[in-house]
């Protein structure tokens, strides 16, 4: 048993910081895990009426939702991505989608008209990823009635609003490239291809999908 080299004391302090960014990065998903409605601090937030549309918006976990609720979600995504998913290797499966979408962390971001039926939902939790502390939007999901109005717009801006707030380091997505729609939306929101997507892998041309993202520029100043 030699002392330490300085090579090894190097190895153990880039250990010892990487620790320290993690406990951080961690400490930081467990604050915004730890609010029930961040919502709540955005009061002006909770309404969109604009274009011909009036609707309330509201942040629930999921544990704090009725089945029928839930339910209603679940139909929404069926009829708006079952197609889509069927459409590549994904496929799509009622048993699962319905266990990732009650997963415990998932929390809702939910829109209803003035009858209080739901139009829209953003189903998203706050993780980390690759090490990061980030906002994972899993879902955003609007109504046929009730898109090209700038609600869409709005519900990306509510979940970057919470993350930015939260000092998350970013607003995260995965998007079909067989979905243009989604693709344009999100390119005019101006989230770009994320640093973990499989699009900057050798394996770009099987893939199916690609990861996007928008950075908080708290944190990453150009
Ligand atoms: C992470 C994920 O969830 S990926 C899956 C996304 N969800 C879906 O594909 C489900 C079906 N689609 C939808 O729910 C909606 O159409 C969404 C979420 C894609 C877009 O929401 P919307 O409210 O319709 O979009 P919004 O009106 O805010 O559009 C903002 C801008 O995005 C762009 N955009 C939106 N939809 C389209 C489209 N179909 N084609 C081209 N550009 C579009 C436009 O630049 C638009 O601005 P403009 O209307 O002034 O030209």
């Amino acid at each position: 048993m030699g002392r330490k080299t300085p090579k090894s004391k190097e190895k153990l302090d880039k250990r010892k910081e990487e620790k320290a960014l993690l406990a951080e990065h961690t400490a930081l998903v467990n604050k915004a895990n730890s609010q029930t409605n961040p919502l709540s601090s955005f009061p002006a937030f909770t309404k969109f009426s604009k274009n011909g549309l009036d609707v309330t918006l509201d942040c629930k976990r999921v544990a704090d939702m009725d089945e029928s609720l839930i339910h209603s979600i679940f139909n929404l995504e069926k009829e708006n991505m079952k197609n889509l998913y069927d459409e590549c290797s994904w496929g799509w499966n009622d048993k699962k989608k319905m266990e990732e979408m009650t997963e415990e962390a998932a929390r809702y971001l939910m829109a209803k008209n003035e009858a209080g039926e739901l139009v829209a939902f953003s189903h998203f939790r706050f993780d980390l990823d690759y090490g990061d502390p980030v906002l994972y939007c899993y879902e955003l999901q609007l109504k046929q009635e009730v898109r090209r109005k700038g609600l869409g717009k709005f519900m990306m801006q509510v979940l970057e609003l919470i993350a930015f707030t939260s000092n998350l380091h970013k607003v995260i997505l995965t998007v079909l490239k067989h979905n243009p729609a989604a693709v344009e939306f999100y390119k005019a929101l101006k989230y770009e291809v994320d640093e973990t997507s499989p699009q900057n892998s050798v394996f770009e041309e099987e893939c199916h999908y690609e990861i996007l993202s928008k950075l908080n520029k708290k944190i990453f100043k150009t």
